[in-house]
């Protein structure tokens, strides 16, 4: 048996659950199990419980996608995200001060260059391609470097990316970035939609995405190396997988509280980005 899903066919819990409408995830029928799954059993479990609530799935994605969004809406969009992209280096720096392993540490650093930049602006980081973008969809970029205006939500949500990493097992923080693994499947959906469907969006604003597709996958695939290895018992395996259902959890928070925001009802917090248009 190689997949997470399949463990407890038959089982009563399940169905109980199943008919008060509570799901039991891949981490509660590995905990349940007790048994360890071979590496290619836990990384199968990890692509499908975490493509399953990937944030690619969510209404606001859709609608960015099927070139439905207003360009407020763009906007809001791309002045919350660079809380996240600001708050990633941040996190990647927690992880490596947590590893005692130059190896490990060596490895991980690429990520904070890659989204920091090299000395001397060898090298442009992520944030200031986030930057670019956020200034080809007409926003200040002083205005969204200061985060004052993004949603209350979307400061908690990457506040708890910060307190996932900072308070849990090594593994568990390095589990919690697998979302890296479908995030290709999402800019290489989400990339050619904008370029098609918005005619104020050019392949200049989306300069941000090119070297995610390489970065992302080399990323992952070293993390996905170290989870399989370090997860060797049927408790860490389950708490590899509960940490990146967390972390689909911060990335779908986010977009609901876009959507809530600036879709329906339209309701935004007070003090955080106000269109003109908005009601
Ligand atoms: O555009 C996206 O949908 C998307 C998703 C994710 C993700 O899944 O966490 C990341 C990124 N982009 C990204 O650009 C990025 O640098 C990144 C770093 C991380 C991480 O958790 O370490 N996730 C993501």
């Amino acid at each position: 048996m190689n997949s997470a899903a399949s463990m407890s066919e038959g089982d009563t819990t399940k169905q109980r659950d199943t008919q008060s409408g509570v799901r039991p995830t891949a981490a509660d029928e590995i905990r349940k199990a007790g048994r360890l799954l071979p590496p290619a059993g836990l990384e199968q479990a990890l692509r499908t419980a975490g493509f399953d609530r990937y944030h690619i799935h969510h209404p606001f994605h859709k609608m960015m996608n099927a070139g439905d969004l207003t360009k407020a809406q763009m906007q809001a969009w791309a002045l919350n995200r660079y809380c996240y992209q600001a708050t990633i280096p941040k996190k990647d720096a927690i992880i490596l001060s947590r590893s005692e392993d130059p190896e490990f540490r060596r490895e991980w650093r690429k990520r904070i260059i890659d989204h920091d930049g090299e000395v001397n602006g060898e090298k442009d980081g992520g944030i200031k391609r986030w930057l670019k973008l956020a200034e080809g969809l007409g926003l200040d970029t002083d205005m969204v470097q200061s985060r004052k205006y993004a949603l209350p939500a979307t400061h908690f949500a990457v506040d708890a990316y910060i307190d996932l990493v900072s308070n849990s097992s090594l593994l568990v923080a390095v589990a919690s970035s697998l979302t890296e693994l479908f995030s290709p499947v999402a800019i290489g959906e989400r990339v050619p939609a904008m370029l098609n469907r918005y005619d104020y969006i050019t392949e200049d604003t989306l300069v941000y995405f090119k070297p995610r597709m390489h970065q992302a996958p080399r990323d992952s695939e070293h993390a996905l190396d170290l989870v399989t290895r370090w997860a060797d018992t049927p408790d860490k395996q389950a708490d590899a997988v509960d940490a990146l259902l967390s972390k689909c959890n911060i990335l779908w928070a986010m977009l609901d509280a876009l959507h809530f925001a600036y879709v329906e009802p339209g309701l935004i917090a007070p003090g955080s980005f106000r269109p003109p248009d908005a009601k």
